[in-house]
């Protein structure tokens, strides 16, 4: 085989639509679109394995339960699996009153007359029906011109028209879709349905569905906006068809030229959950409702439990989501890296519960979808004190002081470089007590007696000093003072901070001790306790026991 030199010279560049006094950039998207889930068609025959009954029927009623009013439920000439779902649905009555199901079909008699077959007796149905109008697709795959392909469309039509007027107990709704819309001569696409309007007759009661997919994404969204917008403007009886997007995801961008679409004037999107679907998948309709959320517009749909549907969307299709997923992967709400987590501890505590939304790095308050903020800050050799601080104190109620935050950050980073991985908030919990609490060498409080009279304070405590028990006595204004008196070598106290933690009859309190030995820096130490004193007591041991404890490595 020959390579070219330069591959990129084989391919063409996209050719956009003519459209200079375009409308839609000043739009704003101000209400949901109809939304039309096609995970159990477009989705459903993109995957390895298709879904059996089962699964198909536990992602049908998922999608009710998220809110779906269409749903495209399969290809019910295409297998007996799809046939035969369809009809379980119908005759086992799973389908609300207010959900109408969707099944599509090729333009081709045989395959249509089964989709009908699919649907006796169903209340409600939208047919479905397409076929490629772009020039490649009219000479690859149907060898025909233009007159060809559209005749395809109008044949297929009148067929749909028919078998759909000799089952009048339905309440029918027809779709059709010029496949490859969005690399098909915009022009030619409204002539096609335009001719398919003609056959189909819609009115502003009962409007044909029509569907403009980016079956391949060729350009960037904003030509798509144009696309769409220029056939919103030339498509004969604007006012009795529904026009609808359905985008994929080849250039990474189906997101954003669905919405583009939107306000270009599209009152409908098609799509799966989470992106599944054919390639790099459909356009994501969780992406795109819950940016409707974060833009103040109520998208309709109800993702306050987003992981249930994920693990039924996972399960069904038999593929993870990725972790990076907006809104739902798993690290989408978490900050590893240390001003990040700053930030958000920060707007965590200026968060009033009824304002709005102002939390820095997250789009959105993960409680909305279901989710805890325990994933939100995790730590590792990125992370700073922020982010240390907010597990401590939301896992273990301890609020280190400021100070103490940058010293035991230190400890943490030291941790996280010699392991290289993420800690727990168990973990890091583990670390300060191993560092703080259980500092009780060489002096081990073992207990304490404290007299108070006339503004003094008498302070007697046995102490286990190296396996030897020693008593020590001091007096002054303050319990700490006194302590601090007693003690058998100089102690400089710098800061001291204290809190309970809990309430009621377990609260517990902690108390936090800068402390100095001379010619040494500054240290802290942590004591908690039932009782206050005894806490700031375990403290002030705590740091003197740290403290040295270094002096003795250091002169070493
Ligand atoms: C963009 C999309 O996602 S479109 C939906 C695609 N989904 C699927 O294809 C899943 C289900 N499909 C199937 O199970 C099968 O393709 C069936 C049952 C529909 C048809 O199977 P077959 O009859 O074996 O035909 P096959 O799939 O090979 O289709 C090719 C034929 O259909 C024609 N064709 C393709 N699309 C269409 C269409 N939309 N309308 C009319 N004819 C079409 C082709 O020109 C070709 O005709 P030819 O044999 O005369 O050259
Ligand atoms: C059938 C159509 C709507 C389709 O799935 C596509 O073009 O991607």
């Amino acid at each position: 085989m020959t390579m070219l030199k330069d591959p990129s010279q084989k391919y063409r560049p996209f050719t956009p639509v003519a459209l200079p006094d375009r409308t839609w950039p000043d739009k704003v998207i101000d209400k949901a679109p109809i939304w039309l889930s096609t995970d159990l068609r477009d989705g459903n025959q993109s995957l390895i394995e298709p879904m059996d009954a089962e699964k198909k029927m536990a992602f049908f009623k998922c999608l009710v339960a998220v809110g779906l009013k269409e749903i495209e439920v399969g290809f019910p000439s295409a297998s007996q699996t799809d046939f035969d779902f369809v009809r379980e649905l119908i005759e086992g009555g799973h389908i609300p009153d207010d959900v109408t199901i969707q099944v599509l079909t090729q333009a081709r008699d045989d395959l249509i007359e089964r989709t009908f077959e699919s649907l006796k007796g169903a209340k409600r149905a939208i047919v479905h029906y397409y076929n490629a109008c772009a020039p490649s697709f009219r000479r690859i795959v149907f060898g025909q011109d233009k007159a060809g392909v559209k005749a395809i469309a109008v044949a297929a039509g009148q067929t749909i028209v028919r078998l759909a007027a000799e089952r009048p107990e339905t309440q029918w709704g027809f779709e059709y879709s010029p496949e490859v819309f969005s690399s098909t001569e915009t022009d030619f696409a409204v002539e096609v349905c335009n001719a398919v309007i003609a056959v189909f007759a819609p009115t502003p009661a009962n409007k044909l569905i029509l569907n403009l997919p980016a079956t391949i994404e060729c350009a960037t969204p904003n030509n798509y906006a144009d696309q769409i917008e220029w056939f919103g403007r030339h498509i004969d009886r604007r006012d009795s068809v529904l026009i609808s997007v359905h985008t994929h995801n080849d250039r990474g961008t189906g997101v954003a030229a669905s919405e583009l679409a939107v306000m270009a004037g599209a009152d409908r999107v098609e799509g799966c959950l989470f992106g599944n679907g054919e390639r790099t998948g459909n356009v994501c309709l969780v992406t795109l409702a819950l940016n409707l959320y974060t833009q103040g517009v109520d998208p309709e749909l109800d993702f306050s439990d987003i992981d249930a549907v994920r693990k039924t969307v996972e399960e069904c299709n038999q593929l993870p989501v990725h972790p990076r997923h907006p809104y739902v992967g798993d690290l989408v709400h978490t900050a590893f890296s240390g001003s990040h987590q700053d930030a958000i501890r920060k707007g965590f505590a200026q968060q009033k519960p009824d304002a709005l939304w102002e939390v820095p790095y997250l789009p959105i308050d993960p409680a909305d979808i279901g989710r805890d903020y325990e994933a939100v800050i995790r730590v590792n050799s990125q992370s700073g004190k922020g982010g240390i601080a907010f597990l401590l104190e939301q896992e273990y109620g301890i609020s280190l002081p400021r100070r103490m935050q940058i010293e035991f950050s230190q400890v943490v980073q030291r941790e996280t470089d010699r392991l290289g991985l993420e800690m727990s908030a168990a973990q890091i919990h583990a670390l300060l007590e191993q560092e703080y609490l259980q500092a009780k060498s060489p002096y081990a409080l073992v207990s304490h007696k404290l007299r108070e009279e006339d503004g003094t304070s008498t302070v007697d405590i046995k102490v286990a000093v190296e396996g030897r028990t020693e008593h020590w006595h001091g007096t002054a204004k303050g319990p700490l003072e006194a302590l601090v008196a007693s003690l058998p070598q100089a102690v400089e106290i710098m800061d001291y901070h204290e809190h309970s933690i809990g309430a009621g009859a377990n609260a517990k309190a902690a108390s936090y001790i800068e402390v100095r030995l001379e010619g040494q820096r500054p240290l802290h130490g942590i004591g908690i306790d039932e009782n206050i004193t005894t806490a700031s007591f375990r403290a002030l041991l705590s740091a003197l026991n740290r403290a040295v404890t270094q002096a003795q490595a250091k002169a070493a």
